[in-house]
């Protein structure tokens, strides 16, 4: 496909992977092999990535053991229909192969945290990811997609219609985990709603829709579809996973289509005084197919203040931070290649705390 006119190889904005045939220097990553990386199926003994399937009585302690272990689970029996899912694909598949030039018309702006474009977090690296993301808010859906469609055609209510159902399943599926989260804690039924009635974590919480396009690649030992991270917010649904271990990766195995990869974020971690911990994870890219994926990521709103929860036991080991003034923290933490989980601990002082997030 030829690059338009107005958004040359050379825009800073866009870089068209469809027509690269080699990954030039820009994308290419220096040490992405220095950890084996094992396969993370049922038969792999520790190394296999955890699975908690919320009809099974015992589901709440699989979620301690892989809170506290991994950080990340892949969840069955959650309910949300296989057909939806595959609707959700097809309807993700055809917005990615728009255009470049209309899916540019959505570009995320400096400062936004919607829009279309490299995933927010590349800002921080020198060095391009291959893929493109979509980020919006379920709650804005309809006015968001507008500057994608702006005429708001037929395939504009089809994307709007399919997200909207499914941004109703995996709200209801989203309170579900947080009560199976707070039984994992230890928390009584009638504790987890005096938790509930005192902060209410659930009822405010927010869902935010990263769409991830890893395309095909000519030379994927080069490339890195997506920087090995943590998730910033409570916790996030993905649809796939690489557990980052400290000398070795694990793949998330094929047969967990369907299920969701659960990955613990960064406030999740300060929520429950570190009990259980954020994962690090990446993606990869082959050079047989293009990926997608879809992360509906769930936090605090803005205002809100996140601090140990006392029903977690323990001295409280993080100081109070809303999610914008934990970003702050973690953009710091990139540039100096601090850990931003250790520049929100409780040894931090307050004055050290207030210029980290307000310079
Ligand atoms: C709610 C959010 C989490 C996220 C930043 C964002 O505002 C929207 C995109 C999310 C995402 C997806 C790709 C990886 C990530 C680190 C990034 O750059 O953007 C996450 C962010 C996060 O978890 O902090
Ligand atoms: O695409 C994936 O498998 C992971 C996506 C991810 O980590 C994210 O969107 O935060
Ligand atoms: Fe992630």
């Amino acid at each position: 496909m030829p690059t338009p006119s107005h958004l040359s190889s050379k825009d800073p904005r866009y870089f068209d992977f469809r027509a690269a045939r080699r990954v030039p220097e820009t994308h290419a990553w220096p040490g992405l092999h220095d950890h084996p990386v094992v396969d993370g199926g049922h038969s792999a003994g520790e190394d296999a990535v955890p699975v908690v399937d919320m009809r099974d009585p015992g589901a709440a302690e699989a979620v301690a053991r892989a809170a506290e272990q991994w950080g990340a689970f892949l969840l069955q029996g959650h309910g949300v229909p296989h057909e939806l899912l595959a609707r959700v694909e097809a309807r993700i598949a055809g917005m990615f192969a728009l255009p470049a030039t209309e899916k540019m018309r959505a570009v995320r702006r400096p400062g936004d945290s919607c829009g279309y474009g490299s995933p927010p977090i590349s800002s921080f690296f020198a060095k391009s990811m291959w893929s493109e993301g979509y980020t919006f808010s379920p709650a804005n859906l309809r006015s968001d997609l507008r500057r994608l469609w702006p005429k708001q055609g037929h395939d504009y209510r089809l994307f709007c219609e399919v997200m909207e159902e499914f941004h109703g399943e995996m709200r209801a599926l989203s309170d579900r985990l947080m009560e199976l989260f707070l039984a994992a804690l230890g928390l009584t039924g009638e504790q987890a709603a005096a938790v509930e009635a005192e902060h209410r974590i659930a009822e405010t919480m927010t869902a935010t829709m990263h769409l991830n396009w890893y395309p095909k690649c000519p030379d994927p030992k080069r490339a890195l579809g997506l920087i090995a991270h943590t998730d910033s917010g409570f916790f996030t649904f993905v649809l796939q996973l690489f557990r980052h271990g400290p000398d070795r990766r694990v793949t998330v195995p094929a047969e967990a289509r369907d299920a969701f990869v659960v990955n613990v974020g960064d406030l999740f971690q300060i929520l429950t005084n570190g009990r259980f911990h954020s994962v690090y994870h990446r993606a990869v890219v082959n050079c047989d197919s293009d990926r997608i994926s879809l992360g509906y990521f769930l936090g605090p709103p803005a205002d809100t203040k996140v601090a140990p929860l006392r029903e977690a036991g323990g001295k409280p080991a993080y100081r109070a931070v809303t999610w914008p003034e934990y970003m702050a923290v973690r953009k710091k933490a990139f540039t100096t290649g601090a850990s931003a989980l250790k520049m929100v601990s409780a040894s931090t002082d307050d004055d050290d705390l207030s210029d980290l997030i307000s310079s």
